[in-house]
């Protein structure tokens, strides 16, 4: 384990293991649509987890990126989402799935739903990896869950503090004394 992760919530195989369950999953329910579905992931968190959950799909499966970002290098949502990439592809008409890494405030989600859903998708759904349970969180609809995780700043698999443990392969808490 790394020196500065106080502990470990999720580990490599756990997360392995509930990403192929979440795959076999949108496999299934897509499985009688032609058009198969666009992967969108949020970067740059969740870029890990769609990397995953992606070869774990058997479906005619686009991927395409969108950056936004609320936390720069803090802990604390900023309040306001910013685009910083926008899509390649065009999703008027098609199957779409939002990858994420982690449902905290909701304020990211809240304000891609509003954008992605303004440009006429054929359907919308949110696969997270992870849900915080929080007290003041936006009330959004997520088709696939992974895990519920306790209210607490968590690192690893794609989730950083200060662009740092995005390599890690499991998630864990970081050692308290390293916020400032
Ligand atoms: O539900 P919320 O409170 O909005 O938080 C969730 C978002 O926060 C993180 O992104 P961040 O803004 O830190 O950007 P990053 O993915 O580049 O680290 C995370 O990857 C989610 O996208
Ligand atoms: N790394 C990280 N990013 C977040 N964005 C929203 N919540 C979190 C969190 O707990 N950890
Ligand atoms: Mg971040």
């Amino acid at each position: 384990m790394h020196e500065n992760i106080d502990r470990i919530l999720f580990t490599e195989d756990e997360i392995k293991q509930r990403v192929a369950e979440i795959g076999a999953g949108i496999t299934q329910d897509y499985k009688d649509d032609p058009d198969g579905v666009i992967l969108i992931s949020v970067l740059r968190g969740a870029a890990i987890f769609m990397a995953d959950l992606a070869r774990q799909i058997q479906l005619p499966c686009e991927m395409d990126y969108m950056a936004v970002s609320s936390y720069g290098n803090g802990v604390k949502s900023s309040g306001v989402v910013r685009i910083l990439k926008d899509l390649s592809s065009q999703i008027e008409g098609r199957n779409v799935v939002i990858a994420e890494d982690v449902l905290d405030s909701g304020l990211t989600l809240t304000y891609l739903l509003k954008t992605l859903k303004a440009r006429n998708p054929k359907s919308i759904e949110v696969a997270t990896l992870l849900r915080k349970k929080t007290r003041a969180q936006a009330k959004i609809d997520c088709a696939y869950v992974g895990f519920e995780c306790p209210d607490e700043f968590i690192v690893g698999y794609g989730l950083d503090y200060a662009e740092r443990y995005r390599n890690l392969p499991y998630i864990g808490v970081l050692k308290p004394e390293l916020y400032n």
